[in-house]
């Protein structure tokens, strides 16, 4: 390495036939940590071989780029990504702009100049095309299915805006084909590159539509199927716990699973999704002559191989691919009754995941009412993003300002959920009031042991321990006290000294002085001499101490040196419980403290997504 070094220094000339000769790229990349590795590749032809031929011939740090990268990766990711494709329009639609991630709108009813700016993970205007929309998901829907976890691909928007053409568009032209035939494309190339042969999982394809709250299977003849809870499968051997949301997912009862190979995955799927799109429902809107009336998921099932040597099943990773019913005005806009009716259950799942979806970004923890219908009910693992990575593109058509506002406020609302703090705050909020609990119980433990310490002590001892004085410093007069007052420049031993003495009163330390204030004539003798005397240089500290007044007595507060006090531990039962209940406080003030961070950094994240 030296030796290199010392060419690089001959001259610039000297260094690129150094540098080129690959030794010194080589040295440079075995320093790099492997997430840095990735960087370095893009530098220069010459890096990127050299990572190259170390990482092909080096199988441990192979991994470990691999392991590096998906750490990274899988913090970039958000678990909601939100993206608004804007519909070809006229040019006399109302005013708007549009960049890469901002869409400003001007309020279409107000009279004044006012515009609402909203900020999402992309913005696409009207001339962006299929593989435009593609190429921003593709990647972070790609590592979902790699990390094993669910997703869930939709499309929302008012009705005619181009949902159906987003998600499933012209299968037949290669640039119009939608998202659901460019994941299928996607997936192969994926599976048959990161798994081998035998690793390889097998697929299985659903694809039903929900219609007026009824779930039909769209591979078999629409026939009606019903919903129902089902927990994970748990590894043989673990202990039952009761079912909590997300070790449940829904299941679609009787509901056609089609398997392929990873080989024939997009011949077969392709065939598939167009058998079911033909039978989904369909009518006339007065914004679509073909608009879909259902909510329509196709569901490709990757199942994995089971780890070798376990008999359980192995896991499954969904991916939902939606297209959801056009959101609109129904009672302004349906033809006929039939249409009214349609409209009205369209409108309850879509306002229904509005409400999840509102209740989850709040962050309260208050119900989620995904049961309230069956689109929220069946999609509840996947769409909200809390048990899958969530993706969801609104459709807009800017003719139409009043629905375009409110798919913008609605898919905004969405967009809040991409913190993972809105869940996590309720959990927060969960843990402090149980800790609170924990931490009320411990100081009433506390508080019962010290009245029945005091109810049996000797009289004159009586009232002494409380939460207070536990907290404090205890000191009781020590024997023959009253010789060590004799010589003190500053106190003198009073009658009432004597009586505390007497009765062994214990008192709380109330202030440690070097001198204390002279007493002035006249007032209550509480040890203070009036005139101080000359003092040496080692006085000990004085020290006031407060007796706790008795049967509607006033406390008395008396001057001591030092020496004559004795500290007074409590009882070491008492010491535990209040041990207990110390670390239960610090316990409580660390969860508040995390909880108030969490909400802070939400409600940041809310302005940003909002301003
Ligand atoms: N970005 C686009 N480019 C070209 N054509 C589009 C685009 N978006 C929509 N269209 C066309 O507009 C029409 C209506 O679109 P589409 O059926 O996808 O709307 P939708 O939002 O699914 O409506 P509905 O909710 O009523 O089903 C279709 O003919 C579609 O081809």
């Amino acid at each position: 390495m030296a030796l290199e070094l010392m060419q690089l220094a001959a001259g610039p000339a000297r260094a690129v036939q150094v540098f080129k000769s690959g030794n010194l790229t080589q040295q440079i990349a075995r320093w790099l940590p492997p997430v840095k590795l990735v960087a370095f590749r893009r530098i220069s032809p010459c890096c990127r071989q050299v990572v190259s031929d170390l990482l092909a011939s080096d199988e441990a740090l192979r991994n470990e780029v691999q392991a590096a990268l998906q750490e990274v990766l899988h913090q970039k990711d958000n678990r909601v990504w939100v993206g608004i494709r804007v519909r070809n329009h006229s040019a006399d639609a109302g005013s708007f702009a549009v960049d890469r991630r901002h869409i400003t709108l001007a309020n279409p009813s107000s009279s004044t100049a006012s515009s609402t700016s909203f900020v999402f993970n992309r913005v696409f205007d009207h001339r962006a095309n299929q593989m435009d929309v593609w190429s921003s998901i593709q990647a972070p829907l790609m590592r979902c299915v790699l990390r094993r976890e669910h997703a869930c691909l939709f499309a929302y928007g008012q009705t005619g805006s181009g949902k159906t053409y987003t998600m499933f568009g012209d299968p037949a032209s290669p640039s119009e084909s939608g998202l659901a035939f460019r994941v299928t494309d996607s997936l192969k190339q994926l599976l048959q590159s990161a798994t081998c042969v035998e690793d390889r999982p097998s697929l299985e394809f659903s694809f039903l539509e929900v219609y007026n709250e009824r779930v039909h299977d769209l591979l078999a003849n629409s026939k009606v199927c019903v919903l129902a809870g089902e927990r994970e499968e748990l590894a043989p051997g673990s202990t039952y716990h009761a079912a909590k949301l997300g070790d449940e997912h829904v299941i679609v009862r009787g509901l056609t699973r089609r398997t392929c190979g990873v080989h024939d995955i997009t011949e077969k799927i392709s065939e598939w999704l167009l058998e079911g799109a033909a039978a989904r429902i369909v009518g006339r809107t007065a914004f679509n002559p073909r608009s879909s009336r259902s909510h329509a998921v196709a569901t490709i099932h990757v199942c994995w191989q089971p780890d070798p040597g376990t008999s359980a099943k192995g896991r499954e990773t969904r991916l939902h691919i939606v297209d959801l019913a056009g959101s609109e005005r129904s009672g302004q806009y349906a033809i006929d009754g039939e249409q009214l009716r349609e409209g009205a259950h369209i409108n309850l799942s879509l306002s229904t995941l509005g409400r999840v979806v509102g209740a989850l970004a709040r962050g309260q923890g208050e119900h989620v009412p995904y049961r309230d219908s069956s689109l929220t009910w069946l999609l509840s693992d996947a769409i909200t993003g809390c048990h899958a990575r969530a993706f969801m593109i609104a459709t807009v058509q800017p003719e139409h300002a009043a629905e375009t506002l409110s798919t913008l406020r609605y898919a905004q609302a969405y967009s809040s959920l991409q913190s993972d703090l809105s869940t996590k705050i309720p959990r927060l909020r969960a843990q402090v009031r149980s800790l609170l609990c924990q931490a009320d119980m411990a100081q009433r433990e506390v508080d019962t042991l010290c009245s029945l310490i005091n109810d049996n002590a000797r009289i004159g001892k009586m009232n002494q321990w409380s939460r207070e004085t536990l907290k404090s410093r205890v000191v009781q007069i020590r024997r023959h006290g009253e010789e060590l007052f004799r010589l003190h420049p500053y106190l003198k031993w009073t009658d009432v000294h004597d009586t505390k003495a007497k009765l062994a009163q214990i008192g709380l330390v109330e202030e440690v002085c070097a001198v204390p204030p002279v007493r002035e004539a006249g007032s209550a003798n509480d040890g203070r001499r009036i005139h101080f005397r000359e003092s040496s240089a080692n006085v000990c500290a004085c020290v006031r101490v407060v007796f706790t007044g008795k049967h509607g007595h006033q406390s008395t507060r008396l001057w001591f040196p030092e020496d004559v006090l004795e500290d007074v531990s409590p009882p070491a039962q008492l010491q535990e419980l209040l041990r207990e209940s110390e670390k239960a406080d610090a316990a409580l003030q660390q969860k508040v403290a995390q909880l108030k961070t969490a909400q802070k950094a939400f409600a940041s994240q809310m302005q940003q997504w909002t301003s």
